[in-house]
């Protein structure tokens, strides 16, 4: 991966939301840097609140009509915060593309699926209706629509929810963007069915080497579907690196706390299940909270974390970035850290 060069880089990301009058400030997204490379997943993970979606949508040029975004988001050397909406507009489907959570919110109901794929190739693209045609079938059979040719003249209600999300995958893929944003594009569908359609996006990857930034919070899947992670915490970053560095040691009490909560090997006949005590702070509570933001549910936390916002630190070379001033103490087992919850 190291010789791939980068094609997304965010620098200090920070998003907020104004006071309204009603409502007090919302810094939802702060301190966020990454980068993404070409061909490479990247996992945004953490609990409900973290920022992900917003973070995703901030990159697509998509974030809520409220919402101030600040720092820096560059696509290779075009930098698109605070660029108009025009601009982003020629970049949808050409070089960075949206995989939602819900088929039909992109899916039209009164069109066939090859219709609506073939009507993106030829904005964007310019083809003619044979070649479109031609193009949104190939998308389909990518995505692994048997008989692919048939199908394009279906419309999405007739397709089943799985089919619906490969459509959609298709439709995001269909003209070879440098970067899609998945935003937990397999949340509506059954456990089966979403590996069969991460699957199918591992697949693109490969075949298109586009690069992925998947928005998730079950780490078994990033486990499977992630080269790199990036934790957030409250909109804060927790901890980024290898799914291997992040997932096997992760050195954030954070990480560590999720990963103690992911269904253990352990007997069916004890459910019980190791979790981060407490809550995420409410929104209305993330612009004055200093400190760490994650300190009020650390075992870890000490007085300094209440008061100074950890820097990052590189554990190892600078792949794996931690962002906690107690990371030396992270036992190597996370259920050391989070015991199990109500043991008998
Ligand atoms: N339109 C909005 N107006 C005000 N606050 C918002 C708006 N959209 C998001 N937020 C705030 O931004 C924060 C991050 O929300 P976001 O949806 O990105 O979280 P998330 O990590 O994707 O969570 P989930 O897994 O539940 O989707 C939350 O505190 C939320 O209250």
């Amino acid at each position: 991966m190291t010789d791939r060069s980068t094609l997304l880089s965010v620098r200090d990301l920070r998003v907020s939301f104004p006071a309204d009058g009603r409502d007090a400030e919302v810094t939802a997204v702060r301190g966020l840097s990454f980068d993404v490379r070409e061909g490479e997943a990247l996992a945004l993970v953490g609990e409900s609140g973290a920022g992900k979606s917003l973070t995703a949508r901030v990159l697509l040029g998509m974030a809520p009509p409220r919402a101030v975004a600040g720092g820096s988001v560059r696509l290779r050397d075009l930098e698109l915060l605070g660029a108009p909406r025009s601009s982003y507009a020629r970049l949808w489907g050409r070089r960075i593309a949206l995989v939602p959570q819900d088929a039909l919110s992109v899916l039209s109901p009164v069109h066939t699926v090859g219709d609506q794929l073939a009507a993106a190739v030829r904005s964007v693209r310019g083809l003619g209706r044979r070649e479109a045609r031609h193009a949104a079938v190939a998308a389909l059979d990518r995505v692994g629509i048997a008989d692919a040719a048939r199908r394009a003249s279906a419309y999405p209600h007739e397709f089943s929810g799985g089919m619906r999300q490969r459509a959609v995958i298709a439709m995001a893929t269909v003209n070879e963007p440098e970067l899609v944003v998945a935003d937990e594009p397999t949340t509506a569908l059954d456990p089966a069915v979403q590996e069969q359609v991460l699957g199918v996006l591992a697949s693109l990857r490969e075949t298109t080497g586009a690069a992925l930034v998947l928005v998730a919070h079950d780490l078994d899947v990033v486990a499977r579907h992630a080269d790199r992670i990036l934790v957030m915490y409250a909109g804060s970053p927790m901890e980024s690196g290898t799914a291997e560095q992040v997932l096997t040691r992760p050195r954030n009490p954070y990480t560590a706390g999720l990963l103690a909560s992911l269904p253990p090997d352990r007997p069916v006949t004890d459910r019980r299940l190791p979790s981060i005590g407490g809550a995420p702070p409410p929104p209305s509570e993330l612009s004055w909270l200093t400190g760490c933001r994650f300190a009020p549910r650390c075992p870890l936390a000490g007085e300094r974390c209440r008061t100074h916002e950890p820097e990052p630190v590189a554990t190892a070379g600078t792949e794996h970035l931690v962002f906690c001033h107690h990371w030396t103490d992270v036992p190597d087992s996370a259920r050391d850290l989070f015991p199990l919850n109500g043991a008998a």
